[in-house]
């Protein structure tokens, strides 16, 4: 990237210090348990009359609440995800952003289509290190047409594809179904751990506008200044990440404040909740922050699943669990406006905060 364009520099206070302790304690759960029995219902968990499984069952349950409250991230092993299909898509990744930029920007997204590549995201009007490649998972979505209020139009979103690699395409649909099986699983226990039916919030999700990412963060020569994703929460449900063997993903502890680095764990996927889940919840579970650092000598990849409702989702604190005594903390929001309007501000640099549930706070 030749000499080094300031509007990477972060700001002090939000620079790494890159000799972060790794995260002791960010909960690894063990999800085989879920699919030993798959056509049993995790929802008919009764605890007094169940057996040795039945018990680890509601364990499980447990430790996601838990993992949820006191870290809002965890990662998952023994999900069901085949590593093949997920070796598969890292692969055609590589070899997508091995290729010259003049090659990638002929898939390079724009303001009305926001899938495809992309080396120039801001987070919080810095720019980030890295380059993207964005993948809806339904192909086509419907999205809201503009970020403005009034305007109620929609239009469909639809993938581009790039011509090299020639796997490319199928590599991401295996992967893609994959991970909204995974996401749906997840759904379900975080459901059941907030003392809800495991369907209930299924279906905010059937025009769901997940999408996928592909993150590149080449070796950085400033890394003490710049970082490869700042300082942010997902705005969505749900978070299900495959990063690779490098490391650099930090979450701010809840307990101190402090930057930890969640290590990397071979075939593990690590979830956080999104915005969207602190707000069903009524901040029983809290959307973290975290961000990505970066180093001068090895390049890193992440994919990142963002797990999306429809876009026409009004999101509100739900009314099982809010009560007299615990009232709604925020306004209902419509989830595709917010969406396209937090995209708006990675694209161009604007002089207004972007958007956060925190202007929906009652
Ligand atoms: O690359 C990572 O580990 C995390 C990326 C991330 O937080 C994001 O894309 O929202
Ligand atoms: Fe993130």
């Amino acid at each position: 990237m030749g000499e080094v364009d300031p509007a990477f520099i972060q700001a002090l206070e939000h620079r790494p210090k890159l000799s972060t302790i790794e995260a002791q304690g960010i909960p690894v759960i063990d999800l085989s348990i879920f699919d030993s029995n798959e056509s049993s219902n995790l929802s008919s968990i009764q605890p007094l009359k169940a057996g040795v499984e039945g018990r680890q069952r509601v364990n499980l349950v447990e430790e996601i609440g838990e993992a949820c409250k006191n870290w809002g991230f965890f990662q998952v092993i023994n999900h069901g995800v085949p590593l093949e299909t997920r070796e598969k898509f890292e692969s055609a990744a590589r070899k997508f952003f091995a290729q010259s930029t003049e090659e990638k920007r002929k898939v390079r997204r724009d303001e009305v289509n926001p899938q495809g590549y992309y080396d120039t995201e801001l987070t919080k009007n810095v720019r980030d290190w890295k380059e993207v490649f964005d993948l809806t998972v339904k192909n086509p979505a419907v999205i809201p047409a503009s970020y403005q209020p009034g305007d109620r139009e929609v239009r469909e979103s639809v993938n581009r594809w790039p011509e090299y690699p020639p796997e490319f395409r199928e590599a991401f649909e295996e992967y893609a179904t994959e991970m909204e099986k995974l996401s749906h699983k997840l759904l379900g226990l975080i459901s059941l751990s907030l003392g809800l039916p495991e369907n209930r919030l299924s279906g905010f999700f059937n025009d769901h506008i997940s999408f996928i990412r592909l993150n590149h963060y080449p070796p950085c020569p400033i890394p003490h200044q710049a970082l490869g994703v700042g300082r942010h929460k997902d705005g969505g449900a749900l978070t299900v990440l495959a990063q690779d063997e490098v490391g650099g993903l930090e979450v701010k502890r809840k307990t101190d404040e402090e930057w930890v680095r969640v290590k990397p764990t071979p075939d593990a996927y690590i979830v956080n909740v999104g915005d969207i889940v602190q707000v069903w919840s009524n901040e029983k579970y809290e959307s973290v922050e975290h961000r990505v650092t970066v180093n001068s000598e090895r390049e890193r990849f992440s994919i990142p699943f963002f797990f999306n409702p429809d876009h026409h989702v009004m999101v509100e604190p739900l009314e099982e669990l809010t009560t007299e005594q615990n009232p709604p903390k925020y306004r209902a929001y419509n989830w595709g406006k917010f969406f396209a309007t937090r995209r708006r501000s990675n694209f161009k640099k604007l002089d207004v905060e972007n958007i956060q549930i925190s202007h929906f706070k009652i």
